[in-house]
């Protein structure tokens, strides 16, 4: 047994390189913790040269290699080698050799020479730190584990090489058969391949396989670490075919080989030359996976299963398709393009409601096709929500909180809903006539900041901004109701128009809100027919002449709005305590009539009403208030009692001269001024009807025709001067005080009756800012309207208040007036001064109008009888207020 020392060069192939590797014990210690894991390995180290040098050296060096006794590093070498050694070793070759740390503590190993460069005795090593790597790797155990009698180690670790690696354990059961040159591991050539001694490798107990008629006996050597394939048997050496002379001339050339390697050493074994291909194997949770094996499948049985049991084939059918295997096609998620509601079934159709275009456009969804069953049952929500989807309609809630109204109210009978104003007969041309219109000119002075508010010059004069007249823009002005109304309801809708029809129980049909409103916030136009006076009193004593309600607004120009046909705003009706106003603006140039908001907001439910300002014309057309509110006055128009009879000539004096210094007579029409808005009116102009229609006075019953009464008419029509004149004796001055930011006044003083259609043309110049009342039809009222003054002042400022005195009426706030109308004969009056004159009177100015203000004017518009009463002293006193004017 040779014992071989350890090599330097073992160190270049060892993983414990450098100089590490020159502590033998450690270089023992690593390698027999880290065997080579294959014969590629174990070859590589014993035999580079093997390998890589021509036979001729390959026998050299293995002669080298197991020559007894080779002096190495201080070692000397076992004694009990078979050949004596065959020259000096070279310290250069590879010395390959291992020496098992158990075969250095046998006595039977080497023992100190005393060599030089054995001085480094063993003693002396061991006194040195020993590491036991294999412990210190965790290694150490490795094969002392035992199963079954064997080392359970190399057992799992058994592969080729290990088998391949035959050891002297290698017994044929027939030992005639025995193989002298058997690869034995116990053989020098073994050693030198594991570089393992033969002592090292004894089993403890050996193991045999039977390989044909051999049994070869495993050594438990653990020789493999890495590979784990399959068992390789190794074929059973075959015989030389040589003959005996060759045979003899090739063991002489073979003599330095031991003769046991000599039949070995062609063999890739022998020259450590490993052509098997490494296996690659892969283990899952301790178990081999074999990657020939198709992946377990056992879902898609199931279902493939289930599938079929859900769905057998027909008998009748064709084996054809039946004997197809069905084909696996790859589920596509629905849901992915079409959404979560895909594929379900609609208890309803999801396409009513919905246009034929839209139809159409919904048609190619297969999601909207008919299914074959419809589950009836509960369907879940996502049906409904396809169809909300589709319908676009929004949630809902459980009540509506937004128009909490009740619905199914009555329509109204014989009722056109007309939303703009259409003139009739004359009444255009009449209007296109007047030029009044277009002296109202100004720009409004606001800034971004104010926003067209309070201080607007516009809104103070009734006029709504547009871009001809706002100096801010639309997105800053606040200004522009009716452009707003429009854009508010052009969409329709009952929360968008806001207010609906409603039956009431006493007064026939009403107004309620559909929504909340805003003070002062704009509700609905005020629309019909523009009539002239002529037209209406023609309507009234023919077409309307059994009807209980009537629609006639005044509206300007002396013309009338005839809401038969008009805007829902027809239906609001009276309230003596009003939420409601009816105002009349400029717009574009044109006027326009229209509900607002009071002062107080307004809330859903809420009927609109506002004050009429109704003249009953007659304590006996009185119709009674059913508002119910605590302040009614319990009559539509003024209260009874105040209908007083027509007082002499010196009460209207002295009614005159008390509303000139500004008190308020409370008649008739008392209800002029007070319910409309706080916004001051604009531009107003006294004027004196140059050239007013002279109408006859009525005969007989009509001369009964109190003058009073017949003032309080016309008074309705321009009661809204928002003059407050103070009069005084003749002589002093009479000051127009609160004309609001205007400058000139234009006092149109008539001297006699002019023709109906000049009277209207000149007087309605006046309705700018005058209240706004139903009128009455009837001759009363025209002639009450078209008796002027006979007064000869050359300015007359007069808007006769109740009572029928001239009163300068202080109408801040434009008043909507009723008037019942009567069934009276038209009859004109003359008038009886013929004075007649225009003065323009210019008062204070108003910002913003550019020097060139035309004001509204104020018609003296008085019975024959009280104007003539009036021009005696209210002459003097009006002529006192504008003696100062230029
Ligand atoms: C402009 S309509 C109003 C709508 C009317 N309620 C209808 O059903 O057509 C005016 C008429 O309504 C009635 N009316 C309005 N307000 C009233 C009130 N407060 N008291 C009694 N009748 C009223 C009167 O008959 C009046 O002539």
């Amino acid at each position: 047994m040779a014992t071989l020392s350890p090599a330097r060069a073992l160190s270049a192939e060892s993983s414990f390189g450098g100089p590490a590797a020159a502590d033998t014990f450690d270089v023992i210690a690593s390698l027999s913790s880290t065997p080579p894991t294959s014969i590629a390995d174990s070859s590589s180290i014993t035999t580079d040269a093997a390998v890589t040098t021509p036979k001729a050296e390959i026998a050299t060096t293995h002669a080298n290699l197991f020559e007894p006794k080779i002096a190495h590093d201080g070692f000397e070498l076992d004694a009990t080698a078979t050949e004596p050694p065959q020259g000096t070793p070279d310290p250069a070759l590879p010395t390959i050799g291992l020496v098992d740390p158990i075969a250095h503590s046998s006595p039977t190993h080497s023992t100190p020479t005393t060599t030089p460069r054995a001085q480094r005795t063993r003693r002396n090593r061991l006194s040195e730190p020993i590491y036991n790597l294999s412990k210190l790797s965790g290694t150490d155990g490795h094969g002392k584990r035992r199963s079954k009698g064997d080392l359970v180690s190399n057992r799992r670790r058994r592969t080729t090489t290990a088998i391949t690696r035959l050891g002297p354990d290698v017994e044929a059961e027939d030992s005639a058969d025995e193989d002298p040159y058997a690869f034995s591991e116990d053989s020098p050539r073994s050693a030198m391949r594991s570089g393992i001694t033969s002592a090292e490798t004894t089993p403890k107990k050996q193991r045999s396989i039977k390989v044909g008629a051999k049994k070869i006996i495993l050594s438990p050597k653990r020789t493999l670490t890495r590979s784990a394939g399959p068992i390789a048997i190794p074929a059973p050496a075959k015989p030389s075919k040589l003959g005996k002379r060759s045979r003899g001339v090739f063991e002489e050339e073979q003599s330095s080989v031991p003769r046991e390697l000599r039949r070995l050493q062609d063999t890739k074994e022998f020259q450590g030359i490993d052509d098997k291909p490494v296996l690659h194997t892969v283990w899952a949770n301790g178990k081999f996976v074999d990657p020939n094996a198709p992946p377990p499948r056992k879902k898609a049985k199931v279902k493939e299963s289930k599938k079929v049991v859900k769905e057998p084939e027909p008998i009748s059918t064709p084996a054809t398709e039946a004997d197809l295997p069905p084909v696996k096609t790859r589920r596509v998620k629905k849901w992915l393009p079409f959404g979560l509601y895909a594929g379900q079934d609609y208890p309803v159709d999801p396409m009513k409601g919905l246009t034929a275009a839209e139809k159409k456009a919904f048609a190619h969804l297969p999601e909207l096709a008919p299914s074959e069953k419809i589950n009836t049952v509960l369907p879940p929500p996502q049906f409904a929500g396809l169809r909300l989807l589709i319908q676009g309609r929004g949630f809902q809630l459980p009540f509506d909180v937004c128009n909490p109204l009740p619905p199914g109210q009555p329509k109204p009978k014989d009722w056109r809903n007309q939303t703009k104003n259409r003139f009739i007969g004359d009444a255009r041309a009449i209007w296109k006539k007047t030029p009044h219109l277009q002296d109202y000119q100004s720009n409004c002075v606001c800034t971004p900041e104010d926003g067209c508010g309070e201080s607007c010059q516009n809104r103070i004069m009734l006029y709504e901004c547009d871009h001809t007249n706002c100096n801010v823009g639309i997105e800053h002005c606040q200004n522009r109701a009716f452009a707003r109304l429009t854009e508010r309801t052009k969409a329709g809708g009952k929360y968008r128009v806001g207010v609906e029809v409603i039956k009431t129980d006493d007064r026939g049909h009403g107004i309620r809100a559909n929504r909340c409103f805003e003070p002062n916030q704009i509700i609905m136009e005020y629309t019909g027919e523009i009539i002239t006076e002529e037209e209406c009193d023609r309507r009234m004593n023919e077409k309307y002449k059994d009807n209980e309600c009537y629609y006639l607004m005044l509206f300007d120009q002396n013309m009338i709005i005839d809401a038969t046909t008009g805007s829902i705003a027809r239906f609001v009706n009276h309230s003596c305590k009003p939420n409601c106003q009816m105002i009349k603006w400029i717009v574009s140039g044109q006027p326009r009539m229209a509900l607002f908001a009071g002062d107080k907001p307004i809330q859903t439910g809420d009927e609109l009403t506002y004050d009429y300002n109704f003249d009953p014309f007659s304590a006996k057309n009185v119709q009674k208030c059913l508002c119910g509110s605590e302040n009614c006055r319990g009559v539509l128009g003024p209260k009874p009692k105040e209908i007083k009879p027509p007082k002499p000539s010196q009460e209207l004096k002295k009614g005159a001269k008390k509303t000139l210094k500004g008190t308020k007579g409370r008649g008739l029409v008392s209800g002029s001024g007070e319910k409309g808005p706080k916004t001051p009116l604009k531009k107003r102009k006294i004027k004196t009807p140059a050239k007013v229609q002279t109408k006859k006075a009525p005969k007989g019953p009509i001369k009964t025709i109190k003058a009073a009464t017949a003032a309080m008419m016309v008074k309705k029509t321009v009661s809204t001067i928002s003059v407050k004149s103070k009069a005084k004796t003749a002589g002093r001055k009479t000051k127009v005080a609160t004309i609001r930011k205007t400058s000139v006044v234009k006092a149109v003083a008539k001297g006699k009756q002019a023709s109906p259609k000049k009277t209207a043309a000149k007087k309605t110049v006046a309705t700018k800012t005058s209240n706004t009342m139903i009128v009455a039809a009837g001759t009363e009222k025209s002639k009450a309207k078209k008796v002027v003054s006979p007064t000869k002042a050359k300015k007359v400022v007069s808007s006769t208040k109740a009572k029928g005195a001239g009163t300068l009426n202080k109408a801040k706030k434009p008043a909507t007036g009723l008037v019942k109308p009567r069934k009276l004969t038209t009859k004109v009056t003359k008038p009886t001064s013929p004075n007649k004159k225009v003065v323009k009177v210019k008062a204070a100015g108003v910002p913003g109008s550019r020097g060139r203000i035309t004001k509204p004017t104020i018609k003296l518009l008085q019975s024959p009888k009280a104007a003539s009463t009036i021009s005696v002293e209210a002459r003097a006193a009006l002529d006192a207020v504008f003696s100062n004017v230029p």
